[in-house]
């Protein structure tokens, strides 16, 4: 008896044994065939030292339930949805407003003092300490200052008549005769060339990624060269503005050669039929000869195949003197034809555009009001003495 329950013992024990070996060498035949997980996505089977799976709080969903893709999936990133730049009026509108409320302590200040019943010696001192405070500069203070003294003498101080006299001298300090226009349009069949210049800091990149899109606004084609190599994130920068309005940005490695960037940038206008290609340049001022050469080069490599059409340099308007310092250097390493006050917004300097345009001989032709993509217009003397008197309805 003892005998078979042993033997009934020893079979079960086999049974059970070839059992195990069978169940465990499957399921490593199965580990090995099966495709490994793609990157990112976990197995659902748990290894050694696996944590148990948190429980889930909500309720599971039956197949039923579930909502199934009804058409094909579509495994495209979407196309990037292009923004569309204010056009020219809407923005005028806009920015006259934000030039009225950083300028009218300069336009209300001179009304006040013109407008007292006594206008002494000290008055026209005060008129003339205002108008160099705001940055207007000392020749043009005083030409002002003598223009208004002849025009009150002789007209009278009724405070009608103040408020036109003082607008009319203003207008005429900041030259409405001076051609303030963008050459822009394509020239021999070939595009714009755009080159702008400035230290780095004063908005350069910005205003080149605005301007884009003013042109775009106005339906030209442009291209934009990323010449600024000094400084890898400009690049960068240039090519996101670009991007939000559909604009090519040509880009080469930080440290390359500005001047073949330009090449290049230019090169794809002309192929793209481009109507304005605009460079952005690295102003680095550490010496005037430096500067000179990089300006220099990039401006005659660029006239192998176009001409530059315009040379716009960007001036920060919250630098005051430094700024017009910084003018000078330029003029004498590049032919500059505009200038671009930026942050006329933060400072209530607005005088800058006369001393600036004066030190240069050439014109504002675009003034920055403001971080905004849209905040950018062109100059217009009348509005901007309408702003600084308070006057928007213009
Ligand atoms: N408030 C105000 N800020 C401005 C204006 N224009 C530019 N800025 C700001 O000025 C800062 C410098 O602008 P950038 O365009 O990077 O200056 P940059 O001269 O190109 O400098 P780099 O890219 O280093 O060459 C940014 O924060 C801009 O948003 C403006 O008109 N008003």
């Amino acid at each position: 008896m003892a005998d078979y329950i042993y033997l009934i013992i020893g079979i079960a024990v086999l049974l059970v044994g070839g059992l195990v070996g069978l169940v465990t060498s499957t399921v490593r035949r199965r580990g090995r065939t099966s495709t490994p997980p793609a990157p990112g996505t976990t197995t659902a089977e748990p290894r050694v030292g696996d944590d148990a799976e948190t429980p889930r709080d909500t309720p599971t969903r039956t197949v039923e339930d579930a909502d199934l893709p009804t058409g094909p999936v579509d495994t495209l990133e979407p196309a990037p949805v292009l923004e569309t730049p204010e056009s020219t009026a809407g923005r005028l509108v806009r920015l006259r407003q934000r030039l009225a409320r950083s300028q009218s302590p300069l336009g209300r200040g001179l009304l006040a003092l013109l407008s007292r019943d006594v206008i002494d010696e000290d008055t026209w001192e005060e008129i003339e300490d205002l108008l160099i405070t705001a940055d207007v500069g000392v020749a043009p203070t005083q030409e002002l200052v003598a223009r208004l003294r002849t025009r009150v003498k002789v007209e009278g101080v009724s405070s009608a008549s103040v408020q036109d006299i003082l607008r009319e001298e203003l207008v005429t300090l900041v030259d409405p005769s001076l051609d303030r226009s963008l050459a822009v349009d394509r020239k021999d069949g070939k595009p714009a060339v755009v080159l702008v210049v400035g230290v780095n800091g004063t908005g350069k990149t910005t205003t080149v990624g605005k301007l884009a899109r003013v042109l775009v606004a106005e339906d030209k084609q442009v291209v934009l060269g990323a010449a600024d190599t000094f400084r890898a994130a400009a690049a960068e920068q240039l090519a996101t503005w670009g991007e939000r309005v559909g604009v090519p940005a040509v880009r080469g490695p930080e440290g390359s050669d500005p001047a073949s960037v330009a090449f290049e940038a230019v090169r794809t206008g002309i192929e793209q039929e481009a109507d304005v290609v605009l460079v952005d340049t690295a102003g680095r001022l550490q010496n005037k000869a430096g500067l000179m050469d990089e300006l220099g080069k990039v401006k005659r490599v660029i006239e192998k195949q176009a001409t530059v059409t315009e040379v716009l340099l960007v001036l920060d308007a919250t630098t005051g003197q430094n700024g017009l310092q910084q003018a000078r250097v330029f003029r004498e390493a590049v032919d500059v034809t505009g200038i671009v006050l930026t942050k006329l917004d933060g400072s209530a300097k607005g005088g800058i555009v006369v001393a600036v345009q004066r030190e240069l001989g050439v014109p504002v032709k675009l003034v920055g009001l403001g971080e905004g993509a849209d905040d950018l217009a062109p100059f217009d003397p009348a509005a901007f003495v309408d702003a600084l008197m308070g006057v928007t309805a213009s």
